[in-house]
């Protein structure tokens, strides 16, 4: 048989960081598989990947840096070579100056070897990015940064140029995402057992293009060994939870969401988030209004109940029914007493409950309902209100949403580009494929209703977030224009019912190596 790629499908893997990956690394030396060979597997993966392309006229640049990451550059040069394709090689260091494997992977190769310049990248079609990998740990330095904007400048020439970042495009901190000083365009990401969080976190995430994890021979029970805590947000992690409707299905199986209204003036909000939770699959959901805001209610939706309260006694009435599995406050809520008075009585309450927008707004000036935060509430602020509601907390974005979920006991979701899903139990996600059409008004209403119309059918608050947030961005994929907040119910319906159409979607595949590639 001919030797494939052995991709890994990474989604169902942990995400591993630079000293996780180093660990991982040093477990599987113990293990008996040497620094060399495991290059020596991922630069042979790397190259048989770019071979997937048609041979170019012009040889392939391999730019080599100074670590491990470089010595995957001089295997994949080798390699490459060695199938009879014209290669380049140019080093960031002089090539007697390197050490230990990347030393022993540079003797392998046995072609001319050029400094590198601002001028290397010039008259490329296919260019290797093997500068820095996860070992990267201070800003580019001129040398590097020049490089690497000529490598970028080339591509904005000649769209055509494929990059291929060899772990991660130079530049991008694997664990952050946060780019030092400047970092390859990459086309193609190819990495080795698991994803990084920084290909999943903006701004390096922009930076990454299609992402390839391979197998390079470490044991993915290692991996195990590690403890891991992050994860890619992906079906793999939550969609074996979600309960499926069957024959023999009824609707109070399915939870009862309560999602509480707003004033006459501002119904929208709550409207969208209830059709929301109910096309995701809560057996009935209801909106809790005051009675002059019920003519709007009542006449606006018709397969979400209305219920009446005019007084707290009222609301507090209704919230004791046991049969109510998930109450939504926020989206159009006002900020007000009467808000505040709500989302006391809703967090006096031992059941799960989602707290968005106004909720939220409300909180961060109420301490003394922080203490009745738990682990079964979710709150889903944005960046300002993540700061309003914790403003002595720092750090990267992972880091934040993990501290603000220990400290407030709370499962977070941290609202952006890349939402992260944190629980107080330290578990914590990634989403990095959400389009960004979602930067619509109305949008953020829906995801609250998905969150709760998931949380209200016998699903974990971890499992609830990251079903809705990655349903909310599937949803939105679907819509190549034109995409309003109304849309998304529907779209995010639909794409729950594709998961289970196509289930290996996301399963690990070989590649074999001479099947054309896009
Ligand atoms: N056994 C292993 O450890 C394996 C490692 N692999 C490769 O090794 C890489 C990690 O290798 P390393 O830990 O050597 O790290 P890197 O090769 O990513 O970079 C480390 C080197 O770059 C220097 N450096 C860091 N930031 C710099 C900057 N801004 N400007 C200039 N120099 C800078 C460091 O001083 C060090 O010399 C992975 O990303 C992967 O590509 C793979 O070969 C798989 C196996
Ligand atoms: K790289």
């Amino acid at each position: 048989m001919a030797p494939g790629i052995r991709l890994v499908a990474w989604a169902k893997r942990p995400l591993l960081g630079a000293r996780q990956s180093g660990l991982l690394d040093r477990q599987a030396e113990a293990e008996g598989i040497s620094g060399l060979e495991l290059m020596a597997s991922a630069g042979a993966a790397v190259a048989r990947r770019i071979t997937l392309h048609d041979k170019p006229a012009e040889p392939v640049l391999v730019l080599c840096g100074p670590g491990n990451n470089g010595g995957d550059g001089w295997i994949i040069a080798t390699e490459l070579a060695a199938l009879g394709w014209p290669v380049r090689v140019a080093s960031l260091i002089p090539p007697a100056n390197l050490k230990g494997d990347a030393a022993a992977a540079r003797a392998r190769w046995t072609g001319p070897v050029e400094a590198i310049t601002p001028e290397t990248p010039k008259n490329a079609s296919i260019i290797v990015d093997a500068l820095f990998g996860v070992g990267l740990n201070r800003a580019l330095d001129p040398a590097a940064a020049s490089v690497v904007d000529g490598v970028n400048q080339l591509r904005a020439n000649r769209p055509k140029t494929l990059v291929y970042a060899v772990d991660i495009p130079s530049g991008v901190d694997a664990d952050t995402g946060d780019i030092r000083g400047t970092a390859i365009k990459a086309t193609h990401t190819v990495s080795f057992v698991t994803a990084k969080p920084g290909h999943l976190l903006y701004p390096g995430r922009s930076n990454r293009g299609h992402l390839d994890v391979v197998d390079i021979g470490i044991d993915a029970q290692l991996i195990d060994r590690l403890t891991p805590r992050l994860f890619a947000n992906s079906p793999a992690l939550w969609g074996s939870s979600l309960p499926e409707r069957g024959p023999d299905s009824h609707k109070y199986k399915f939870g009862h969401a309560l999602i509480v209204g707003g004033p006459a003036k501002s119904t929208g909000a709550s409207r969208l988030a209830a059709i929301a939770a109910l096309r995701i699959g809560a057996g009935l959901v209801s909106v809790v209004t005051a009675s002059s805001a019920l003519p709007i209610y009542a006449s606006t939706l018709t397969s979400v109940m209305t219920k009446i309260a005019d007084s707290k006694e009222e609301i507090e009435e209704l919230l004791n029914d046991e049969r109510i599995t998930v109450i939504l406050i926020g989206p159009g809520a006002g900020i007000t007493k009467a808000t505040e008075d709500t989302l006391e009585l809703i967090l006096r309450r031992p059941g799960k409950a989602v707290l968005d927008a106004d909720a939220l707004s409300v909180l961060a000036n109420a301490s003394h309902l922080r203490a009745l935060l738990h682990a079964n509430v979710v709150l889903t602020p944005h960046e300002g209100e993540f700061k309003r509601l914790f403003p002595s907390i720092r750090g990267t974005r992972i880091e934040r949403a993990e501290s603000a979920a220990r400290e407030s006991g709370a499962t977070i979701v941290l609202k952006g580009a890349d939402t992260i899903v944190a629980t107080p139990d330290g578990r914590s996600a990634i989403m990095g494929e959400a389009p960004p059409s979602l930067a619509t008004a109305g949008t953020g209403d829906v995801l609250a209703g998905l969150i709760t119309g998931i949380f209200a059918q016998n699903v974990t608050a971890f499992e609830a977030a990251c079903a809705g947030v990655w349903l909310h961005a599937e949803g939105a994929a679907m819509h190549t224009s034109g995409l309003i907040a109304e849309d998304l119910p529907r779209s995010a319906a639909l794409a729950r019912g594709r998961l289970h159409v196509s289930p290996s979607r996301h399963a690990a595949v070989m590649l074999p190596i001479h099947q054309p590639c896009a």
